[in-house]
């Protein structure tokens, strides 16, 4: 569905994305793991169009992305920090997307609903918490019921309640076939929801791998424990 291959990314001296290659399918949630700088999201948005690589190609359902840029209405993405035009409603922003996506198909309210919006629609961008805000991102990644979903950091800054809201989603839609690209650094949180990891450290791919043969390589149960074990051994 997402194969990117020899991706290299330049920011001046500093070479964030190392010759990257991997392939995502239908159906897998995979956990883009690594230390912080290691190159997480220069990928997503490499993925997204938004940086754009040095070298390399990505080809989204067997379609290279460069110049391209109608397979974006595919992908649902939350931002580690959703911006927003900071003077208008939640309800404003929505329906903004609504028009500029120009989705035609199913729309999806599970999460407005069980993050009980009905009473905020009317709260400016500008007003809001850190954790409403992400709220907002949230709902509208899942709205247009894009093929792939690419979440970064989602549940970070989100309340228990609501952190669990949006795993079971995440669950729901992986069962459903989609594909779910999903980093964080709250290892445990990934536990219940990832298929693959991709680890990546200093802008290279280290590794990509199913879990359950990550999991029986470091002889650990926990997804948590076996990354941390890699990690260990990767410093
Ligand atoms: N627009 C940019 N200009 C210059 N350097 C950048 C830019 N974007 C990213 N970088 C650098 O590229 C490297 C990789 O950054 P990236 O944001 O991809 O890391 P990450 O793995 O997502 O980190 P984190 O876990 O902290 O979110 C970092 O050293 C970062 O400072």
């Amino acid at each position: 569905m997402i194969i990117a291959t020899n991706i290299t990314k330049r920011f001046g001296k500093l070479i964030a994305l190392d010759n990257v290659s991997a392939s995502c399918s239908k159906g897998e949630c995979v956990a883009l793991i690594g230390p912080n700088g290691s190159g997480k999201t220069t990928l997503i948005k490499s993925i997204l169009g938004m940086v754009v690589p040095d070298s390399g190609t990505i080809t989204f359902n067997g379609q290279n992305i460069s110049n391209n840029w109608q397979y974006r209405s595919q992908i649902g993405y939350m931002p580690q920090i959703g911006r927003y035009p900071e003077n208008m409603t939640i309800g404003q922003v929505l329906d903004m997307m609504s028009d500029i996506r120009m989705h035609e198909g199913r729309r999806d309210n599970d999460l407005l609903n069980e993050f009980d919006f009905k009473s905020l629609l009317d709260k400016r961008m500008r007003t809001l918490s850190g954790g409403t805000r992400q709220k907002v991102s949230a709902a509208l990644a899942f709205m247009f019921d894009p093929e792939v979903l690419i979440l970064d950091e989602p549940t970070a800054g989100l309340d228990p309640v609501a952190s669990e809201i949006l795993k079971q989603k995440i669950i729901a839609e992986k069962k459903s076939g989609k594909l779910i690209l999903i980093t964080s650094h709250i290892l445990s949180e990934l536990d219940d929801l990832a298929t693959q990891v991709i680890y990546m450290q200093d802008g290279k791919l280290v590794f990509h791998k199913p879990i359950e043969v990550l999991k029986h390589e470091t002889g650990e149960h926990k997804l948590s424990r076996a990354i941390a074990s890699v990690m260990v051994q990767c410093q």
